[in-house]
């Protein structure tokens, strides 16, 4: 177990102003690109593969990969950006470019920081993928805290039940009736088997052209299941990393992946541990995209939905059109992100 250390304002204070120091210090060491402008080609497109410091790896529109430098104007530059680019032309053989601006991002992957309050893992997400198992344990709350994080970035969830093989037609029966009630509200499910490769197909289908992400608690088989679709990924890794010339990062630092359906695949420890963090009971709500409709109709505006009288959501239960398991996360949820706030520590 972690041991936890309180720290007090003013030590946290203390600790963001040397931060802060060092940041400007190491900035005004490192002058911008150092290249003249008639060195460079002209603008282009292109997409970031992966970041490494103040270098990327990004694609260009024939599908060549290259290392560039970041400018410092570009504050931001997370996998998946889409980006504005100039060539290098230089005597060297190898391709290297600047990268001077970003596009605006469709959708953006965060996650608390210690120090910047959030962090951008990876952006421009299309579908996320929340990987369940039945072993260890299947959890309706852990599906329904993912569902929470990926509706409040507007993406629809997949829904990956992995292992299949180990339980019976007896042990799978409730879970799948669950599992139907989440198909009801519009999420697609698979049932998935890395062993036997049951589901491997529709996992496939449903990865399509799209950019995707697999997210779920430790040891559901996210490794397995990019291991069976990619069974080269660490070599493809390993190649980027050797071209980056730094490799050390590429255990933590988010990388894109080209999937044989053409779609694409973000991945690393960031982007897998995504969505398990504090959230306000507006955006819990947002992940219960069945009570949304009715909320309008609860008698007091600030009902609870526990005991308040005339609530829509508790008699929408009460009438079988809302499953009581979700109703229970929900509450269980947000009691749990309030005990959250009122214990609040900074991990060391
Ligand atoms: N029987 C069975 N075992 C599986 C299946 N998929 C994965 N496993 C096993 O489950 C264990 C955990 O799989 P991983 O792929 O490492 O899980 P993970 O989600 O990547 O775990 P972390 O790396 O901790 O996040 C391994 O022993 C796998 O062999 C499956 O479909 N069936
Ligand atoms: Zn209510």
């Amino acid at each position: 177990m972690a041991k936890r250390k309180k720290l007090n304002i003013g030590q946290i204070r203390r600790i963001q102003q040397n931060r802060q120091r060092k940041l400007d210090k190491a900035e005004s060491k490192t002058a911008d690109v150092n290249i003249s402008d008639d060195m460079l080609g002209a603008d282009q497109q292109g997409l970031v593969i992966s970041r490494f410091g103040q270098h990327a790896i990004i694609e260009d529109s024939d599908g060549e990969t290259l290392q560039c430098d970041i400018r410092r104007t570009v504050t931001s530059l997370v996998c998946g950006d889409e980006v504005v680019w100039r060539e290098i032309s230089a005597s060297s053989a190898k391709r290297t470019g600047v990268i001077e601006a970003v596009l605006p991002r469709r959708s953006a992957l965060t996650r608390p920081d210690y120090y910047d309050g959030v962090k951008t893992v990876a952006s421009n997400i299309d579908q996320i993928f929340v990987v369940s198992s039945i072993l260890p344990e299947y959890s309706n709350q852990i599906l329904d805290r993912y569902i929470i994080a990926a509706e409040n970035m507007s993406i629809t969830p997949v829904i990956v039940l992995n292992k299949v093989d180990l339980a019976d037609e007896s042990a799978l029966a409730p879970i799948r009736q669950q599992l139907d009630y989440y198909h009801s509200l519009g999420y697609p499910i698979i049932e998935l088997s890395c062993k036997t490769g049951v589901g491997i197909a529709q996992l496939h289908d449903q990865l399509n052209e799209n950019t995707n992400i697999f997210v779920g608690q430790s040891g559901v088989g996210k490794s397995s299941l990019v291991n069976q679709l990619l069974p080269d990924a660490d070599e493809i890794v390993g190649d980027v990393s050797d071209n980056s010339g730094l490799g050390q990062h590429t255990t933590t630092a988010s990388k894109m992946l080209s999937l044989p359906s053409g779609g694409r695949l973000i991945d690393s420890p960031g982007v897998r541990e995504f969505g398990l963090w504090h959230m306000n009971q507006e955006q819990v709500v947002n992940g219960f995209i069945e009570f949304l409709p009715l909320l309008s109709q609860c008698k007091f505006r600030d009902c609870k939905h526990k005991n308040d009288p005339g609530c829509a959501i508790r008699a929408a239960v009460e009438s079988g059109e809302i499953a009581q398991f979700r109703f229970d996360n929900y509450h269980k949820i947000v009691l749990s992100m309030e005990e959250n706030r009122s214990n609040r520590t900074f991990v060391r």
